[in-house]
């Protein structure tokens, strides 16, 4: 065995699963934000700067014909997994394989009232084409007269954020094992020209094994060069982003030492019950490690967590690789990894099989409407579902 897997292995022991009653350090959960002036803004900007042409140009990937193969009648739904801003996650089970999946459900209505039709198109868009053993696996999208429905893989084993707030914080090497996943994940995304934009433990779901897969692409978009809408999650937005200035990449970056940081410390760094208070951190306060911090960790995050773009890891010549050779990373043998070949530091109790639920929280039902008649305003709006 070599020394990574001895690393991840020793963990097992080390994380204090179930014995820690589930402790908040702070709001329940991290609530994303998207600029309600989004499109206006982003055209605005776009133009002033010359760069109409970039929103329309296409990726050079090809999507995977994944609309008109579905419809509502191929699925029995049976629970809520979770609700978002902006639509409900539920459990369905495919009336032809028997096989579970979970279906994203978004209301036309509300996503027109939150002036996110441009992301929602480009959610579908963008896992349209994503196909990486971290990232979750989209089927096919279909609508009806007042929603728009995505079919995505069930992943059994729940949010990290579950098991984060369960543990209050990951021993190092727990911590390390999720963020060289989604490193990987992240890498991935950027190498096709697309950033995610969301990164935050409620949208790092873990399946059976314990390993990752990045979930909800609300917010991904095809980025070849830079971009403007302010959108995120307070706590791990980037300064840049807050500030309102053109962006890059690099502000995944910075949400992945986040990332890292609130899996170690139990906390995000520049959090405070005022989101106004969180921005001005963002933009201004020191970045104070907890004393148990390894030097190590306390190097990486401070270059990454940096307001500067010409010194952020991730974002200078070698791209991804300085963030992968970084020190703290030294024990991760990454093509492994990339082959799922490397022991989980913890596998998520799902006895009863494939379409366990007893890692997602319960959610209140509401009555399904879905499927009937009435007023289509928006179908031209969604024309690729
Ligand atoms: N493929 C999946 N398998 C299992 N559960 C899922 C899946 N996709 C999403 N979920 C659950 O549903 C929740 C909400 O999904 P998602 O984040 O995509 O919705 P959203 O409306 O965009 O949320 P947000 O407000 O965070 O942007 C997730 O945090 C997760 O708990």
């Amino acid at each position: 065995m070599d020394s990574a897997e001895n690393d991840m292995s020793d963990t097992l022991q080390e994380l204090p699963l179930g014995v820690l009653s589930p402790q908040v350090t702070q709001g329940s959960f991290h609530e994303p934000i998207a600029r309600e002036d989004t499109q206006q803004s982003e055209q605005l900007d776009k133009s002033s700067l010359g760069l109409e042409n970039v929103a329309a140009q296409k990726p050079s990937f090809q999507p995977r014909q994944t609309s008109g193969k579905y419809n509502l009648n191929d699925f029995h739904i049976l629970r809520t997994l979770g609700t978002g801003s902006f639509g409900r996650v539920h459990l369905v089970r495919s009336n032809h394989n028997g096989r579970f999946y979970a279906m994203k459900v978004l209301k036309k209505k509300t996503i027109v009232k939150l002036k996110q039709v441009e992301h929602t198109n480009d959610e579908r868009r963008m896992l349209s084409v994503v196909a990486h053993p971290f990232i979750i696996r989209m089927w096919g999208t279909f609508q009806d007269h007042q929603q728009v429905f995505m079919i995505m893989d069930y992943i059994e084993g729940g949010e990290l954020f579950s098991l984060l707030r369960k543990s209050q914080r990951f021993p190092n090497p727990v911590a390390k094992f999720y963020a060289a996943e989604v490193c990987l994940a992240l890498e991935y995304l950027h190498s096709l020209d697309i950033i995610y934009r969301d990164l935050k433990p409620e949208n790092v779901l873990l399946d059976k094994n314990g390993h990752v897969k990045i979930t909800d692409f609300g917010f991904a978009k095809f980025v070849p060069d830079v971009t403007f809408t302010l959108c995120g999650t307070p706590d791990y937005i980037a300064p840049e982003v807050v500030s309102t200035k053109p962006y890059n990449k690099s502000v995944d970056w910075w949400s992945f030492g986040i990332l890292i940081f609130e899996m170690l410390a139990g906390y995000t760094p520049f959090y405070d019950s005022n989101t106004m208070k969180t921005y001005e951190n963002i933009l201004n306060a020191e970045l104070q490690f907890p004393p148990f911090f390894q030097a190590d960790v306390q190097d990486l995050l401070s270059k990454l967590i940096t307001r500067d773009l010409s010194k952020r890891l991730g974002n200078l010549q070698n791209g991804s690789d300085d963030v992968k050779n970084h020190p703290w990373f030294s024990e991760v043998v990454w093509e492994k990894l990339l082959c799922r070949n490397i022991e989980t530091p913890y596998e998520p109790p799902v006895q009863a099989g494939q379409g366990d639920t007893s890692q997602y929280d319960r959610y209140p039902e509401e009555e399904i409407t879905y499927g009937r008649d009435g007023e289509d305003t928006h179908r031209e709006l969604f024309s690729e579902f």
